[in-house]
């Protein structure tokens, strides 16, 4: 079981406060000019991963500080237990392995006194043999030609994480094999998906934890009856639907032959699943080779993770610099800004990872907390980012600690646009970092032949007050290790965070309440009767779209 430590009554949290006042004065600018070895001081190195988090708030005292708060908060022995397999997700009763099913070292891992890492590796091999099959073209469909489309069913986890990383990892992408993903019930994503593919070849992996999950069972009998049309038989379905899942009664009960099934345990959270199964159309796209590549970036950063000591430790740094902002100077969000074009859906994906997990308002005592939990997760790859919402980061009222992701290589290196993109997230993180003073606005302004009554009427806009904090994240190139290991690094920060605020990180109760409204408001929708027995709003809302359908 996790101990449960009171987080704002811990020593490192006093120290942290009154710390908190003699840094917030300072400006980053100070910082550096003190101190020639900032970047030195802070910065680690993880294979093809560095990060520079010097251009943040602090100095060696409150890193000092931080991790003397994820010593008290227990992050050392939680550490463990998670990678031990005991059953720290407590409200549903769950050990939380998905560091298991990138277990590449291979080493028992063991659940409820067996070890889990024969099925793992059962499952992986049968994932191997099915991706093989269906990128050879030796996988038939049911008038024997080979699979050119596969569309993945799922939403959520079963979703976010093989989008995000078949899009990061496109440029390893079999051609002629397309991959595409439907999540939302609104019956638009099917329709368009489904346009202009041929049913004779095409794959359906219905990707879902549960195999209850409303939106994609809706999603995966469309499918079928799509399919149907054209195939007739429904024995010719085994040849077109595979299931991911952990529930078998209800994927035979779809009518899916469970020979066709890729399972997976609820030890594997749904926001974390990408490694299992849930991957297979990653490893469809990519190549199982890739694939496995994938998991041992992520093995190497579980290990980096549960074998560094605090202050070297990527993720743990990650962590406690986001409780800094989040619980000293009242940042409410966090943004992620990969200046990848590839990692378009990145930030989208850590929205679940994060925001599921730790935006929980009751600590593991049961009782409510007194201070801020996970932040609000954003974000949209530079530079597009940069011509949107970046003013508000630069001159806005809210501080916003964001995250630079860059890769040195691009996968495209077309003419100067590598170059002309790095030197954008290089610009940013000093812009936001140093700002510009009212001086050097007005000599700038002086310089370009204003007045002084102009310059003095202009330059409080050009302002920008800097100290704004940033980690810098650069990669040597976005291959599926790096990939792997980012994302892992991102999951332990979030596991470190749920640590530190004293909650339950691998439990989604808050998702519920609207999922049961929805099942008992879709029957009051089959008639044309009025609605009378929720709030005025609802029923004014319902009966309104009764009136207009
Ligand atoms: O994989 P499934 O069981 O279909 O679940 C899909 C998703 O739905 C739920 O509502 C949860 O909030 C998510 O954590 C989960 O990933």
């Amino acid at each position: 079981m996790l101990k449960s430590v009171a987080f704002d009554k811990t020593n490192a949290f006093k120290k942290l406060k009154s710390h908190h006042k003699t840094i917030s004065p300072k400006h980053l600018r100070d910082l550096f000019a003190e101190d020639a070895d900032r970047q030195r001081k802070f910065s680690i190195r993880m294979g093809d991963i560095f990060l520079d988090y010097s251009k943040n708030r602090i100095t060696t005292r409150t890193r000092t500080y931080l991790v003397q708060l994820a010593e008290e908060c227990g992050v050392a022995e939680a550490i463990e237990q998670m990678f031990q397999g005991e059953a720290i997700n407590a409200t549903e009763g769950r050990s939380v392995l998905h560091t298991a099913l990138r277990n590449r070292s291979n080493t028992p891992v063991m659940v409820d006194g067996q070890d889990v890492m024969p099925e793992v590796n059962e499952v992986l091999e049968k994932m191997k043999n099915f991706s093989n099959n269906v990128r050879q073209g030796t996988w038939k469909g049911y008038t024997g030609k080979s699979i050119t489309d596969i569309v993945n069913i799922g939403i959520g986890g079963s979703d976010l994480g093989p989008v995000m990383v078949t899009e990061a990892l496109k440029s390893y992408a079999k051609k002629g094999l397309n991959v595409h993903y439907v999540s939302n019930v609104d019956g638009t994503h099917i329709a368009e998906t489904l346009k202009g593919l041929n049913p004779e070849r095409t794959l359906f992996m219905i990707a879902s934890k549960t195999f209850t999950t409303q939106e994609t069972m809706t999603n995966a009998h469309s499918a079928r009856e799509w399919f149907l049309q054209s195939a007739m038989d429904p024995e010719h379905v085994k040849k077109h639907f595979v299931a991911i899942s952990t529930n078998a009664t209800e994927v035979a009960k779809f009518g899916i032959d469970t020979e066709n099934m890729f399972g997976f345990w609820d030890w594997v959270g749904g926001r974390y699943s990408l490694w299992s199964a849930i991957g297979l159309s990653i490893a469809c796209s990519i190549g199982f080779q890739n694939f496995e590549l994938l998991l041992s970036g992520a093995h190497e950063m579980d290990n980096h993770f549960r074998n560094t000591k605090l202050e070297r430790n990527m993720p743990v740094i990650l962590a406690l610099l986001g409780v800094w902002y989040n619980n000293f100077f009242d940042a409410q969000s966090q943004a992620i800004l990969p200046y990848d074009q590839y990692l378009h859906r990145f930030a989208a994906y850590f929205q679940q990872g994060d925001m599921e997990s730790n935006g929980k308002y009751v600590d593991r005592s049961g009782n409510e907390v007194s201070y801020q939990t996970g932040p609000i997760i954003w974000g949209e790859p530079g530079t597009n980012g940069q011509h949107a919402f970046y003013q508000l980061i630069h001159q806005g009222t809210k501080l916003i600690p964001c995250d630079f992701i860059a890769p040195a290589n691009s996968h495209n290196p077309i003419g100067e646009h590598h170059k002309m993109l790095l030197s954008n997230y290089f610009a940013q993180t000093e812009a936001l970092m140093n700002g510009k003073t009212l001086e050097e606005v007005s000599a700038e302004l002086k310089a370009a032949g204003k007045t002084d009554a102009e310059i003095a009427a202009l330059a409080p806009f050009k302002v920008f007050k800097g100290n704004k904090p940033t980690n810098s994240i650069l990669v040597k190139k976005i291959t599926p290790k790096v990939l792997g290991s980012l994302i892992a690094m991102y999951e332990h920060k979030i596991f470190v965070q749920g640590i530190i605020w004293n909650i339950y990180s691998f439990d989604q109760w808050g998702v519920e309440l609207g999922k049961q409204l929805a099942n008992k408001i879709y029957p009051e929708l089959q008639n044309d009767w009025p609605v009378t027995e929720h709030d005025s709003s609802t029923n004014g809302l319902i009966n309104q779209y009764k009136r207009w359908r």
